[in-house]
């Protein structure tokens, strides 16, 4: 059986009201479908923690700062409920863009420093249109938890930091990065990929990985990164966006007794992967 699809904010309200007076916890996962073993791994971490979860599905138009990538995202809804049939999920949460945004809508959240730098430089409104709709998600679902992948290693910061800085009553659960067999990570982008690029594609983790292991070792940081660069090139990489050792919380520069991540975005095939790991 497939999950139960909820369309309406009326809808979940009334079934988050009788859980919330049964004295029932909540989790929510927030998606924008085309459902993976990433995405599930979200979904079992929720089913384990929490009396109810809800999965939402929204391609939320107001995080894509490039219309063709909004247009072009993959839109599987059926074969989504289809997939958390066997998790017995409680709601699947598809609301239109109406719902979530009627008209009138005009308030932005934006979070600071932390939404700066790498995918928020490279992706201008990116972190402002997540933090809205991870605001409104919360108070639709009003879950005691949040599941949010490690895949997303920024989005994850940003997110706690929203949820520090406003004060709200909800957990935040990372949950770490699902990677295919050749450690490529799951990515509903990842679809668009031809046969050859996704041969290609386990470049981007293998030079990650062996970079931090090279960094945490004591070698040269800037010729660590040069390395990694020639690598992805010589694997069929275009365009790097961004290839960075950060602070693991404020993804600013590295801090001496601080742990610290591996973060890149980089282009293969037209399609842009992003993935990161920790160093040491
Ligand atoms: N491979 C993965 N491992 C763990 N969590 C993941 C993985 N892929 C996605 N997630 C998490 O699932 C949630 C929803 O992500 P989303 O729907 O954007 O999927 P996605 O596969 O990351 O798609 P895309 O990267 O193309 O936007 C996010 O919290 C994200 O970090
Ligand atoms: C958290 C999220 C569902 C908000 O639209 C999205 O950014 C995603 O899928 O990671
Ligand atoms: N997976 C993060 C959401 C996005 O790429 O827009």
């Amino acid at each position: 059986m497939s999950a139960p699809i909820i369309r309406s904010l009326a809808e979940l309200r009334a079934l988050t009201r009788a859980w919330r007076q049964a004295g029932e916890s909540i989790g929510v996962v927030p998606t924008m479908g085309a459902l993976h073993e990433g995405h599930l791994s979200l979904v079992r971490a929720a089913k384990q923690g929490c009396d109810r979860v809800i999965v939402t599905l929204f391609v939320n138009p107001r995080q894509f700062n490039n219309p063709e990538d909004f247009a072009k995202y993959p839109r599987t809804e059926l074969a989504d409920a289809a997939i958390l049939g066997p998790l017995a999920v409680d709601a699947l949460f598809v609301p239109d863009a109406a719902e979530v945004y009627p008209a009138g809508h005009s308030t932005v959240v934006s979070v600071g420093d932390v939404s700066q730098p790498l995918e928020g430089a490279h992706r201008p409104g990116h972190f402002d249109g997540v933090a809205t709709v991870v605001t409104l998600l919360f108070n639709m679902t009003q879950a005691d938890r949040a599941y949010f992948g490690e895949k997303d290693w920024q989005q994850l910061q940003v997110v706690k930091r929203l949820v520090a800085d406003l004060n709200m009553p909800i957990e935040i659960v990372p949950c770490p990065s699902v990677r295919d067999a050749d450690g490529l990570a799951l990515s509903s982008r990842n679809q668009r990929l031809s046969r050859k690029a996704r041969a290609q594609a386990a470049a981007l983790p293998n030079a990650l990985f062996d970079a931090a292991t090279a960094m945490a070792e004591g070698a040269y940081e800037p010729e660590v990164l040069a390395a990694a660069r020639d690598t992805l090139a010589a694997a069929g990489f275009g365009e790097v966006e961004y290839l960075a050792r950060c602070d693991s919380e404020s993804l600013g520069p590295p801090i001496p007794g601080k742990p610290s991540r591996l973060l890149a975005a980089v282009w293969l095939d037209g399609v842009r992967l992003i993935d990161n790991v920790a160093v040491g």
